[in-house]
């Protein structure tokens, strides 16, 4: 007796479901795209039951010509049509032709706009709640710096590249959503001060449920806690008035890095996509996803992952990234004891292809939005899940920039004769980094803190951070005790001393002679980037501290007094 094998029942099936879809599309022609798909389907499967068939004759095994019909031997026929089937899927979910992304912001803004440079036929839409910075990516005057970026979006902007505030209407539209919103650390409640914040990333999903009327793509931009997807499924899935849309949800971590933002999107070392791979809805959306990237980043660097493991792999790297510049602080410590020299040792250390030359800057500490945002809710993940030493490790990299930041303060308090009180201190640099005018998390602010407490005046220059911004981070009442310029010039005169808090190129091309003659005596250098040239500074006069470096004579007895 014939046995229906699983490959028999698919070719009936794809044989039934294409009649049926024919005979509806001669009533109703918008069937007739279903006939499409089923006659793709079909053929496949006919396809591949002839490629059996040859297969079998010119190897002599009946039995594989069997699979098509019987059970002895079903998987060659099996495996080789279940991937054909996955054709017509393909196509619904590969051609897709316009995308939107939900948040406008550091991540948002230039990755969608290197999407529409590289992809001149999908129409991606940028929306954002707020209006004014909106208004400002239409405008001549980007909401945030950032090299390169201003001759990508003005390449795209107005042909395939759009920002607004109408997050319905581009919902409704996209075949594909990114959520870029931010995901800061939670200032209340349970797990405050360490779990993720996730009321932007609920609110925007709410918003997709609400306004979606069509299948969709859902990528998460974001950085976010591992298993956030399998919450955000449930939202999407309870709140979809729609009857029959299907969400497929990604996960897309950005690894770009501000001030090298365009750099790092044009040419990425990876690219990481992690989807419900297990099944083919979620291996087809993964492969739609792909095929975006595909249009100028090499296949090999389009990696692919399960969902979990492409959310925590982004955490993790943020993890170990500051991780190593938190071992480097640490060693630049122990070089002030003992005469050895943090570059020289990073250097050579660098050079050991197991550890590499890279995130290996001694610094006043690592800031930005991401770092200790990402570690703190890495560790609070450990934690819920009991792994206390786990957190606790995770824990120390924040301490460790901690106690770099409180260091450096302690350096320029006691190398000042025990006292800063009224001394003006010239702060170059405010941004957490250079060729940004981003301040998240800036060790400038811990820093500016620290020196008002002990009485000093600050004087400000920050190239791209204008004085509202500092005004925001540091609060009306440290403000009494900052001056703001627009000029390096007349933050340093009459200073009695300089902190180096960000490695703006500028700064190392400053005719620091001139500055000190301008400056009180003893005039001192205070490199929490370690960019000067110290030696020359040395040979003019300054008294220098730099981080890790062997100090100067002159603090060590000052440091005695
Ligand atoms: N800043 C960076 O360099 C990187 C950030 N990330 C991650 O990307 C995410 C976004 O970061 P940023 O772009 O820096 O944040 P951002 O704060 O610059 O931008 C987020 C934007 O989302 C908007 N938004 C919030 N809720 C919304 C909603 N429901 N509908 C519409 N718009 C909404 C906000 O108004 C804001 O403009 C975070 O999870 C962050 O950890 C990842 C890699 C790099
Ligand atoms: O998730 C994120 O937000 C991003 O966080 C970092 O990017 P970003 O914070 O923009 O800048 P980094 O170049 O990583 O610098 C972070 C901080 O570490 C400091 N740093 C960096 C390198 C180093 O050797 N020493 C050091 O002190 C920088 O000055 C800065 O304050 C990661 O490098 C990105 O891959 C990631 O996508």
């Amino acid at each position: 007796m014939v046995k229906i094998t699983k490959s028999t029942r698919s070719l009936f099936l794809s044989c039934g479901s294409f009649s049926l879809s024919f005979s509806l599309s001669l009533l109703f022609p918008c069937c007739a795209f279903f006939a499409f798909v089923f006659f793709l389907s079909l053929l496949s499967r006919c396809v591949c039951a002839c490629v059996c068939v040859r297969v079998s004759v010119c190897l002599e095994r009946p039995d594989l010509r069997l699979g098509v019909l019987f059970p002895s031997q079903p998987q060659v026929f099996f495996s080789c049509s279940h991937v054909l089937t996955l054709f017509p899927l393909f196509i619904i979910t590969s051609s897709f032709n316009s995308v939107c992304c939900i948040g406008a912001g550091y991540v948002g803004g230039p990755t969608m706009a290197m999407i529409a440079l590289k992809c001149p036929h999908i129409e991606v839409t940028v929306v954002d709640l707020n209006q004014q910075r909106i208004d400002a990516w239409n405008s001549d005057n980007l909401p945030i710096y950032e090299p390169g970026l201003d001759e990508v979006v003005k390449a795209c902007r107005g042909k395939n590249l759009f920002f607004s505030t109408d997050c319905e209407a581009a919902i409704r539209a996209a075949q594909c959503i990114f959520v870029s919103v931010n995901t800061p650390t939670k200032k209340t409640g349970l797990g405050k001060g360490k779990a993720a914040d996730l009321t932007y990333w609920e609110s925007a999903a709410r918003n997709i449920a609400a306004w979606s009327t069509s299948d969709k793509i859902i990528v998460e931009k974001s950085t976010v806690p591992v298993r956030t997807a399998e919450a955000i499924e449930k939202v999407l899935l309870r709140n979809c008035p729609q009857e029959g849309v299907h969400f497929d949800i990604l996960s897309n971590p950005e690894f770009l890095a501000e001030g090298t933002a365009i750099d790092d999107l044009t040419m990425p070392d990876r690219v990481l996509i992690g989807g419900k791979i297990e099944n083919d809805r979620g291996t087809a959306a993964c492969a739609a996803l792909c095929e975006v990237y595909a249009n100028w980043v090499p296949k090999e660097r389009i990696l692919t992952a399960n969902l979990w493991s492409a959310e925590l792999s982004k955490l993790t790297a943020n993890a170990m990234l500051a991780q190593r510049i938190s071992s480097i602080n640490a060693i630049s410590a122990l070089c002030e004891c003992t005469g050895a020299d943090v570059s020289q040792v990073s250097f050579a250390i660098g050079k050991d292809s197991r550890i590499g030359p890279k995130f290996l800057n001694a610094s006043v500490g690592f800031g930005g939005s991401c770092f200790q945002k990402d570690i703190l809710n890495l560790a609070y993940i450990c934690e819920c899940h009991g792994l206390q030493e786990v957190a606790d490790y995770w824990y120390s990299v924040v301490g460790m920039n901690d106690y770099q930041k409180t260091r450096f303060v302690r350096r320029v308090v006691s190398a000042m004769f025990n006292t800063i009180r009224n001394k003006k201190i010239a702060m170059l640099g405010f941004a957490f980094k250079k060729d940004t005018g981003d301040t998240r998390e800036t060790p400038a602010i811990d820093v500016a803190h620290g020196m008002i407490e002990d009485g000093a005046k600050i004087a400000l220059f920050d190239p791209q951070v204008p004085e509202e911004q500092v005004r925001m981070d540091m609060g009306e009442e440290a403000m009494k005790s900052i001056t703001c310029y627009s000029k390096p010039t007349e933050a340093l005169k009459d200073a009695h001393a300089v902190t180096i808090m960000t490695e703006w190129d500028e700064f190392k091309t400053y005719d620091w002679r001139a500055i000190y003659e301008v400056m009180h005596k003893p005039a001192f250098v205070f490199d929490g980037r370690n960019i000067l040239d110290h030696a020359h500074l040395s040979e003019i006069g300054f008294i220098v501290y730099a981080l890790g470096k062997p100090i100067d004579p002159f603090l060590k007895s000052a440091e005695g007094a």
